[in-house]
């Protein structure tokens, strides 16, 4: 039996990037071999096991071939006669399929290092196009190394149009479409991933109800610059969808989580104040806490900052930021001391909030 390291870290490491994980395969060794060694079996379509102390992703060699539709359909060998080659003869692009011995010769029979030189993002063999999440993944992985001078390779993207026409990513679960989305917000250039998607018209596959205008792709690339939050980025994608957009409902249906979905709609309802290019007034500051529920919910006014700082650069966020707090302070127990009930109360609070709120911000 025989480990070697596979896969991203592999490549991370010949990019001079630290690995984020490691992805390890095992040549000549059985399931029943790896659980008597105290590894435990992960997968249960796939022979996956963790390492009992580094809980590292063992994988034992294997080869797929499809068979049906969709994510089920394949037919897995992982017998001890799989060899290395063979294992990584079945992986998407080149520059994941270069394995390192524990001695730490590579082993690399389809030039990944000469694509992780000449930057290219090339599939391995044709039974890439088997598995119709590998677009959604070679999206995702030039939007995490275009910056380094990744391109897709001209045979690979003419094979990604092939797997598109065949109509084959509808058959992809809103798990898996959402799980490599999730990733992609987080790459160096979320808008590429969107980007390529929509050159091979892909979205109209996966989220055919998004419109990826070059406005929302503009309104991706300024909110990514300014913060890593995956969440912020998502939401930076619904600030120009037509307000008849059903937010809850994509979401819903992609299995977007609930963060998630509760940011893009506050993109989509603030759409009139977060492209506004007049100065936004006082007054409309004031309102703003209204609409978002600031008193309740003051890190809504965080993320409504951050919208419009990457959109509109030099927008008072400090003093937004403050004089809410302050306005804050004012509570209902003190107005229910001087005597205020009912609507009343309500009112009393709003006039006592708009005042310091106001006072703050203009001082
Ligand atoms: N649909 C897929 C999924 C995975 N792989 C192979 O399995 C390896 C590990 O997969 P994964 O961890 O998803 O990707 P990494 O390349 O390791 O990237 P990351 O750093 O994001 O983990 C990949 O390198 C690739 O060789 C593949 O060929 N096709
Ligand atoms: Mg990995």
């Amino acid at each position: 039996m025989k480990t070697y390291l596979v896969g991203g870290a592999v490549r991370d490491k010949l990019l001079g990037i630290e690995p984020l994980e490691h992805d390890w395969v095992v040549v000549g060794a059985s399931a029943e071999e790896m659980e008597r060694q105290g590894f435990q079996q992960v997968g249960k379509d796939f022979p996956v096991f963790l390492h009992p102390q580094t809980q590292e992703e063992y994988a034992l060699a294997r080869t797929e071939r499809k068979a049906g539709k969709g994510y089920k359909g394949f037919t897995v060998n992982a017998d001890r006669s799989v060899t290395l080659e063979q294992d990584l003869s079945r992986r998407d692009l080149t520059i994941n399929a270069i394995a390192e011995d524990p001695d730490g010769n590579l082993i690399d029979p389809f030039g990944g290092q000469r694509d992780i030189r000449q930057r290219l993002l090339r599939h391995v063999s044709d039974a890439f196009v088997e598995d119709p999440l590998r677009v959604l993944r070679i999206a995702r992985f030039w939007a995490r190394f275009a910056h380094l001078g990744f391109q897709v390779a001209d045979e690979t993207l003419a094979l990604l149009a092939q797997m598109v026409a065949s109509g084959e990513l509808q058959h992809l679960t809103p798990e898996r479409v959402w799980k490599e989305w999730e990733k992609a917000l987080a790459t160096q250039a979320p808008d590429k991933f969107l980007q390529l998607l929509v050159t091979l018209n892909a979205e109209k596959q996966v989220f055919p109800e998004l419109q990826i205008t070059q406005q929302v792709l503009q309104h991706q690339r300024q909110v990514s610059a300014l913060t890593k939050d995956t969440i912020l980025r998502f939401a930076s994608l619904f600030i120009s969808q037509p307000q008849r957009f059903d937010v809850a409902a994509f979401c819903r249906r992609l299995a977007v989580p609930n963060r998630y979905k509760e940011a893009a709609q506050l993109a989509q309802a603030q759409q009139v104040l977060l492209l506004q290019t007049d100065t936004i007034s006082s007054e409309q500051y004031f309102n703003l806490l209204g609409e978002l529920d600031y008193w309740r919910r003051p890190e809504r006014l965080n993320q409504w900052l951050m919208l419009k700082t990457a959109l509109q650069p030099g927008i008072p966020q400090q003093r937004v930021r403050q004089a809410a707090a302050t306005a804050a302070t004012v509570t209902a127990q003190e107005l229910l001391q001087q005597g205020f009930t009912g609507k009343a109360l309500g009112e009393a609070l709003t006039r006592r909030r708009r005042q310091v709120f106001l006072e703050q911000l203009e001082r």
